[in-house]
């Protein structure tokens, strides 16, 4: 549970803002029934209820997208008929309401809710015990719109960017190993849900101390970033390459069989042989393969990948070794 919050930033908004809103409108919940005030009473109990119900739906679905947009609509509504039912007191909850719309879904959305609550309330007009203070209401409502919009935007973008710095390997501009592991669970997850088949395939260069040592370390960074353009080159938009660390890589494929999986590396290596190059020579590379097994987890499919990639090192590197699964028919190992 807490991992969630600390991962999911729109879950942890709807959670707090949520509980946040269910302590501070019970009391006046409370209190509007005391006075009598059945209406304004029962609309804070449906807000109430509306809140919990959207933090449940959240929570169990991890919807965060719909259920945001829908409890800045509730949030918003709620306060405007507030609002108009109780006139001035009611008006004051519209403010956190409009600066918590920005929080729980995108801005585009959370504007056009925002001004669509002010013009409601400006339209009914009973909740202003002037013309004058009606303006001042909308005024200062537009302007802490604004400014919720200037720091939720500019928030976004600080997360947006550490989100890429902390999923990207810079050299290669690839998703990094942390990447990896999430896609890793998610493609293990989807395949015991849909039955799609996985290839994973460990690819490592070879001898590439060897480069550095003798071209120079730009030389090597080099090398990384061409044979990066050459893979993305030629697999599928839905393939994804990731950096493992050092010269390792992972190439992850899905909707692929033992044919289809062979094919490709079967074209991958020869491109490698015939377009990666480093000033003293051909750059070569050892493959581990390995098909998803049913019920897999992503760990022990990796460990088979890494103990092809062992063999194909093993037995003189320049070679795809494929895993036991995919070694039914034919042979397991690929030379050059
Ligand atoms: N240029 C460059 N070198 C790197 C980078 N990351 C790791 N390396 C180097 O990669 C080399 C890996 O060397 P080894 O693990 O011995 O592997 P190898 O020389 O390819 O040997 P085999 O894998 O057994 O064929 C080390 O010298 C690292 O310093 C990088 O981002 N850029």
């Amino acid at each position: 549970m807490l991992y969630r919050l600390k991962t999911d930033f729109r879950l942890s908004i709807i959670t707090l803002l949520g509980i946040s809103a269910l302590l501070g409108i019970s009391p006046f919940a409370v209190m509007r029934f005391a006075q009598g005030n059945m209406l304004a009473g029962i609309v804070d109990t449906t807000i109430m209820l509306a809140i919990t119900v959207g933090m449940v739906y959240a929570w169990v679905t991890g919807d965060t997208d719909r259920t945001g947009l829908a409890m800045a609509i509730v949030a918003c509504a709620g306060a405007v008929t507030v609002g108009a039912l109780v006139g001035e007191p009611g008006l004051f909850w519209l403010y956190p309401c409009l600066v918590s719309s920005f929080f729980l879904t995108e801005p585009r959305y959370a504007i056009f809710i925002n001004l669509a609550a002010v013009l409601a309330l400006m339209v009914h007009g009973a909740a202003f015990s002037s013309t004058i203070q009606m303006w001042s209401f909308s005024a200062t409502a537009v302007v802490v719109s604004c400014c919720a919009y200037v720091f939720a935007h500019r928030n976004e973008n600080q997360r947006e960017r550490l989100e890429h710095l902390a999923t990207i390997d810079p050299l290669t501009g690839v998703k990094n190993r942390r990447s990896m592991d999430e896609e890793l669970a998610m493609a293990a997850a989807s395949a015991a849900r849909t039955g799609i088949a996985y290839g994973l395939v460990l690819l490592d260069i070879d001898h590439f101390k060897k480069i550095n040592d003798e071209h120079g370390h730009s030389v090597g960074d080099d090398v990384l970033t061409e044979m990066v353009a050459l893979i993305e080159q030629n697999i599928r938009k839905s393939d994804q390459l990731f950096r493992f660390g050092g010269e390792e890589f992972v190439l992850l494929m899905s909707g692929v069989d033992e044919t289809g999986l062979r094919a490709v590396m079967h074209n991958l290596q020869h491109i490698m042989h015939k377009f990666l190059k480093h000033p003293g020579g051909k750059v070569t590379a050892s493959f581990g393969v390995a098909l998803l097994k049913n019920g897999e987890t992503p760990d022990d499919w990796l460990a088979r990948a890494d103990e092809a990639l062992y063999k194909a090192k093993a037995s003189g590197r320049d070679q795809i070794v494929y895993a036991d699964d995919v070694s039914a028919q034919g042979p397991a190992t690929e030379t050059a």
